[in-house]
């Protein structure tokens, strides 16, 4: 019992002064960490938008981005919250009715003010780029794209956003901005890794952007660009090729088929069994063939589907010219194009069709990819209306010749060979944002990649908190330690007689 009592009263922990002394340690250690959590957490996030209208010459589609309004050119990467696709064909079908080229974008305008919250509305800036059917409306009728511009700028000036204005994009623009875009979204930038060639499929023409090593801008500066972002240095090579769009290319072949004013041409990109009447003037009807028309020629030409790919592979080979290139090397049309440098990210109409057709996957051989679409375009017709009920007749018709062009412009026209196809990667979206022209546009006319590396705080707030919580620990355990003196001697310890 007196050995018990002895050894309490040596037992500083059971010292009413040790006791308080501990307490206000252990307080104090506790109120440091959260105090220092507390005040260094992160506010509430904050957004701002930007919109960005893409007027192609197929469709206008509308792009809501947000980002973190207090890391714009810092952390955040700016994401796309929503997609609004206009009712109704692009902005240049307007020409002979531009009014209504501006009211076609009212319901997708009207979406964007539920998107974005109201207060935000004024400072929200609001952008139209308008890419190759303006470009050849441009070309045809400059008269009938001002008044389009005019009418869509009418529209746009009446939405509750900062309207930045509507312009054409040069074909460089749109080639340069898609690589910025896949880039950005894949924080190639950023990281300075290694970046991602852009391959574009539009309606009225296509576009290749990609860095290679053998490339410095010097043997054709029309194809270079060079960018400074986030303290990298980039020298991109670009080309858009005008009426190389999958519709364009589509009147091109046409337009060789017809050379001789047939009333019946049979074409073999399109489905056995399939027949349509088309006329002369609907395919002639285009800067891209218009001086082609043959004279002549009857009203209308019955078109019949053959469905054979590699008849129409050679007809499809005709719109590319190889005979002359005054560079080192060429793509096709005297095109300078550098040493391919993979790898490659290719969307819009790249994605659709290869899609639809079932061949987005490249790890398949590119024979066997040829052996499918080869079997697809040799289908009936009667079969795939069967097979695509809810499929547009008009869309559903070309899909043999699309991907047929899409395999000849990759080969032939790009010279990527069987090794190199599976360099390519069909993509829709990137982590949810879809992959365009669009973001990079905006990215750049917001400044929100800036030349230099961003200073970064040097810890996140993760790291900071874990920091603070270690070292208050190890603190307490010091203090802990510091008693040791005070410590009771343990009563096992063996007894030295
Ligand atoms: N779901 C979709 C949407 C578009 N598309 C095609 O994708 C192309 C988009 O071109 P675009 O309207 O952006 O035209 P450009 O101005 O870029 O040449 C058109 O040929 C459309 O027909 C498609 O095949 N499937
Ligand atoms: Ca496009």
């Amino acid at each position: 019992m007196s050995a018990q009592r002895e050894m309490k009263e040596k037992n500083p922990w059971h010292m009413p002064v040790t006791i308080i002394i501990t307490v206000i340690g252990v307080i104090a250690i506790v109120a440091l960490v959260t105090v220092a959590v507390l005040q260094n957490r992160p506010l509430p996030q904050k957004y701002k938008y930007g919109i960005v209208l893409d007027a192609g010459s197929s469709h206008t589609a509308l792009y809501i981005y947000e980002w973190p309004a207090e890391k714009d050119n810092n952390t955040g990467r700016a994401e796309q919250k929503h997609s609004c696709k206009v009712k109704g064909p692009g902005i240049s079908s307007y020409a002979s009715a531009p009014l209504k080229a501006g009211e076609s974008l009212r319901a997708c305008m009207q979406e964007a003010e539920q998107w974005v919250p109201e207060r935000r509305h004024r400072e929200t800036p609001l952008y139209l780029g308008a890419t190759a059917g303006m470009r050849l409306l441009n070309m045809e009728n400059s008269t009938a794209s001002d008044g389009v511009f005019r009418a869509v700028e009418g529209a746009l000036q009446k939405a509750p956003f900062s309207f930045q204005g509507a312009r054409i994009l040069s074909g460089q623009e749109e080639g340069a901005f898609g690589w910025v875009t896949v880039n950005y979204l894949d924080d190639r930038l950023k990281q300075g890794l290694e970046t991602t060639g852009a391959l574009d499929l539009g309606g009225a023409s296509t576009q290749i952007s990609f860095i290679s090593d053998k490339f410095d801008g010097s043997e054709s500066q029309s194809n270079s660009v060079a960018f400074r972002l986030y303290g990298n240095d980039y020298n991109l090579y670009t080309h858009s090729f005008l009426c190389y769009g999958k519709d364009q290319a589509l009147r091109l072949t046409l337009a060789h088929q017809t050379q001789s004013g047939p009333n019946l041409i049979s074409d073999p990109c399109f489905n056995p069994g399939y027949s349509s009447t088309k006329n002369y003037s609907a395919i002639y009807d285009s800067p891209c063939v218009s001086n082609r028309k043959p004279q002549g020629a009857p009203l209308s030409f019955i078109q019949e589907g053959k469905g054979n790919f590699l008849q129409c592979q050679e007809v499809v080979k005709n719109v590319f010219n190889f005979t002359h290139c005054k560079y080192s090397q060429c793509s096709f049309n005297g095109v300078f194009q550098p040493l391919l440098q993979g790898p490659f990210g290719a969307f819009s109409a790249y994605y659709f069709v290869m899609n639809f057709l079932n061949l987005t996957d490249t790890t398949i051989p590119l024979e066997t990819v040829k052996q499918k679409l080869a079997s697809y375009c040799a289908t009936p017709w009667s079969q795939i209306m069967q097979q695509h009920p809810d499929v547009k007749v008009k869309y559903l018709a070309e899909y043999c010749f699309s991907g047929t062009y899409i395999l000849t412009l990759l080969t032939e026209g790009y010279n990527f060979t069987s090794e190199s196809y599976s360099d390519i990667k069909f993509i829709k979206k990137i982590k949810g944002s879809d992959a365009g022209w669009t973001l990079g546009y905006m990215l750049n006319l917001t400044n929100m990649i800036p030349a230099e590396a961003p200073d970064s705080p040097p810890l996140p707030h993760a790291g900071y908190v874990s920091i603070v919580t270690i070292m208050a620990i190890l603190l307490l355990i010091l203090f802990i330690i510091s008693l040791r003196p005070l410590w009771p001697r343990c009563s096992k310890q063996p007894q030295i007689v």
